[in-house]
């Protein structure tokens, strides 16, 4: 009983944690525009009334491209702490996780596009 209670508290400790790292994410300006993207997606898809398959390729967009920006801020945020000094392998690992970012905000531009679309 006490294994469940403690385990339950520990589930409850992590939950917190990461609200803490969704919570720094609202520092960054780039988490903030994905952010207002997603915002104008999910008012468009309220005021045209997507349908319920529609609404599952938007919010996993979004789901995927926030994730992404969290991924990099916290490689980013890795780097800076590991090695603040300027040097060629940071700046590559810092352009391909910015890359990686760009690719999924492209992807999920021309999903969204696609989806819309169809209400026009
Ligand atoms: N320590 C470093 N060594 C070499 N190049 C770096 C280093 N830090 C940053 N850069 C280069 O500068 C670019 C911008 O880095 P920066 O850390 O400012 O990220 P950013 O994309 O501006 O993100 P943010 O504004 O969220 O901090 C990197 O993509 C990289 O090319």
């Amino acid at each position: 009983m006490l294994g469940i209670k403690n385990s339950i508290n520990k589930n409850i400790k992590s939950y917190g944690y990461a609200l803490k790292g969704i919570y720094m994410l609202f520092e960054e300006n780039n988490f903030r525009i994905q952010l207002l993207a997603a915002t104008i997606a999910i008012s468009l898809g309220f005021r045209l009334g997507i349908t319920a398959d529609h609404w599952l390729i938007i919010i996993a967009c979004i789901g995927v491209v926030l994730m992404a920006e969290a991924g990099n801020t916290a490689l980013e945020k890795l780097c800076d702490h590991l090695h603040p000094q300027q040097h060629e392998v940071i700046g590559k690992v810092k352009d391909l996780s910015a890359g990686a970012v760009l690719i999924v905000a492209f992807a999920a531009a021309i999903i969204g596009t696609m989806v819309f679309w169809q209400y026009f």
